[in-house]
């Protein structure tokens, strides 16, 4: 076990969905897997562990924020040996075109958190999502005639800002959403050589004030879970 993951060595499987939300990790194991067995209940942060297509995956929740991903991040890969992260998150529209419930794969993440400024001591590093991850749910969309957007999002400290506009600012440079994890997903993954993708349903919009309620955010972004089911 590690200091936040009540599980023995071998109880994770090398894929695991890592949505925010531990009650969506319950929904997408409950839902989704065959045989799912929960390996965590610490801080009720829950894992579980089954099969999808014969094959095994995980899923977890992460917390909220670059911190609490990036601790667990940090023990899914250096304790339980995890290789493929994909986070499966909910996300608000910086754009026009990027409408309630689309679909957004993160090539890369802009941010504003404090970690990365630490880490690298004033200097950018940009987080990447894995090539590989990123092609392959590509393909698996297409396959599925599920229709997504990819491009630069952005990862927030803040949910709630006190500026309301200041989302123009990334807007206008292309970026699609914002959320508040992946920009450590990618960096902690860079840093242990693993492989990370995340993919967003989109929630609510910051351009026309359009949201959908919290149970519709814990039991009914299908697709993308249906696309990273298939990245195991
Ligand atoms: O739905 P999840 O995966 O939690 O993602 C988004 O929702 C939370 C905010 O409501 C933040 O964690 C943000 O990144
Ligand atoms: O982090 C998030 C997630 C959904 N919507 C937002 O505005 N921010």
């Amino acid at each position: 076990m590690s200091v936040h993951i009540d599980a023995k060595k071998g109880d994770i499987a090398e894929t695991i969905l890592l949505p925010g939300d531990p009650l969506r990790a319950k929904w997408i194991a409950e839902t989704f897997l065959e045989n799912p067995k929960c390996f965590n209940e610490v801080r009720n942060m829950f894992g579980y562990t089954g099969t999808f297509n014969g094959k095994p995956i995980s899923v977890m929740g992460t917390g909220m924020g670059v911190p609490s991903i990036s601790i667990y991040a940090n023990e899914l890969i250096t304790e339980f040996g995890v290789k493929n992260l994909i986070r499966v998150g909910s996300a608000g529209s910086y754009q026009e075109h990027v409408k309630v419930r689309d679909i957004v794969l993160a090539m890369a993440a802009s941010s504003d958190s404090g970690v990365n400024e630490l880490r690298f001591g004033g200097a950018n590093f940009a987080p990447t999502a894995d090539f590989n991850l990123f092609q392959k749910a590509v393909e698996v969309a297409k396959i599925k005639n599920i229709s997504i957007k990819a491009g630069n999002i952005f990862t927030s400290d803040e949910f709630y800002t006190d500026n309301k506009e200041a989302y123009k600012k990334w807007s206008k440079f292309g970026v699609l959403c914002v959320e508040m994890e992946t920009a450590g997903l990618y960096t902690v993954a860079a840093k242990h050589n693993v492989n990370a993708l995340t993919i967003l349903t989109i929630s609510d919009s910051l351009v026309t004030g359009e949201r959908t309620t919290s149970k519709e955010r814990e039991t009914t972004f299908k697709d993308m879970i249906k696309i990273a089911l298939e990245l195991a």
